[in-house]
């Protein structure tokens, strides 16, 4: 399907562009990182259908598929913002059934399966997702938070980093989940406090390939250097 041309398709188009002429082929693993909010999930929907209409093989996953059980997250305290930054995500199962099976694919003629989710964070429980298969030239591409973090960044072809002010994300969440709108309360303090750890521990907009502010959603805008 061809994307109407836009300001937002656009940049989606010459940030795939951008992607492609650095792997023209084989395996490529993007991410796309931000505050919760940020707008990652809109942004990397839109950017795989950008690699979509071009004819690349595109799969989606989100880390939100490998949350840890809450007794996990929980274990610093419901309301810690380090176990929020800390203890949120199983890395080592997001690795073993999707990163490195999806990677292994380039080499044995697409034969590795790969799963795109392992755990329902609402139900609190594991997923039996289906096993995948892909092209050799498939794209996967993850969005979350935290995903910029020292042990992962290895992992990504190219990464991008969402700029949005608390402001505007906590208000976006508060339109979506009928959550506080005030980044300052205390029922925001955990997921808040977490991000700023993250930010002051992984300087997550510095690690990122490209950076682009995301706070008027009909009109991102790529920046560079260090704007943040
Ligand atoms: N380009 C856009 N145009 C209109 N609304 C948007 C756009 N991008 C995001 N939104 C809205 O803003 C809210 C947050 O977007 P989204 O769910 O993509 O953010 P997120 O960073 O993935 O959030 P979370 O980390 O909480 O999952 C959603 O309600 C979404 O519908
Ligand atoms: C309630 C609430 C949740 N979230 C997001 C953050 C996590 O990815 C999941 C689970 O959160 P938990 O505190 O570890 O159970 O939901 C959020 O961003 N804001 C919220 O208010």
């Amino acid at each position: 399907m061809r994307l109407p041309t836009t300001p937002v398709t656009s940049l989606w188009r010459d940030l795939r562009d951008e992607v492609r002429h650095n792997y023209p082929a084989g395996r490529v693993v993007l991410a796309v990182d931000g505050v919760d909010g940020a707008g990652k999930t809109t942004f990397a929907d839109g950017l795989a259908e950008a690699f979509s209409e071009a004819g690349s093989a595109v799969y989606r996953a989100s880390i939100d598929g490998f949350h840890r059980p809450r007794s996990e997250r929980y274990a610093r305290g419901r309301d810690s913002a380090e176990g929020f930054y800390r203890d949120s995500y199983d890395y080592a199962t997001f690795r073993r059934v999707l990163l490195d099976p999806f990677r292994e694919g380039a080499q044995t003629g697409a034969s590795t399966g790969f799963q795109l989710s392992a755990f329902d964070v609402t139900r609190d429980a594991p997923v039996e997702a289906a096993w995948v298969t892909a092209p050799r030239d498939a794209v996967l591409i993850v969005d979350g938070i935290f995903l910029n973090r020292p042990e992962l960044r290895g992992l990504w072809n190219w990464a991008l980093w969402l700029e949005v002010p608390y402001a505007v994300s906590f208000a976006r969440m508060a339109l979506r989940d009928g959550s506080d709108p005030d980044p300052d309360a205390p029922a925001n303090a955990r997921y808040r406090g977490g991000q700023e750890l993250y930010r002051r521990e992984a300087r997550p907009s510095a690690a990122a390939t490209a950076i682009v502010e995301n706070s008027d959603l009909a009109h991102p805008v790529r920046i560079f250097g260090d704007y943040c």
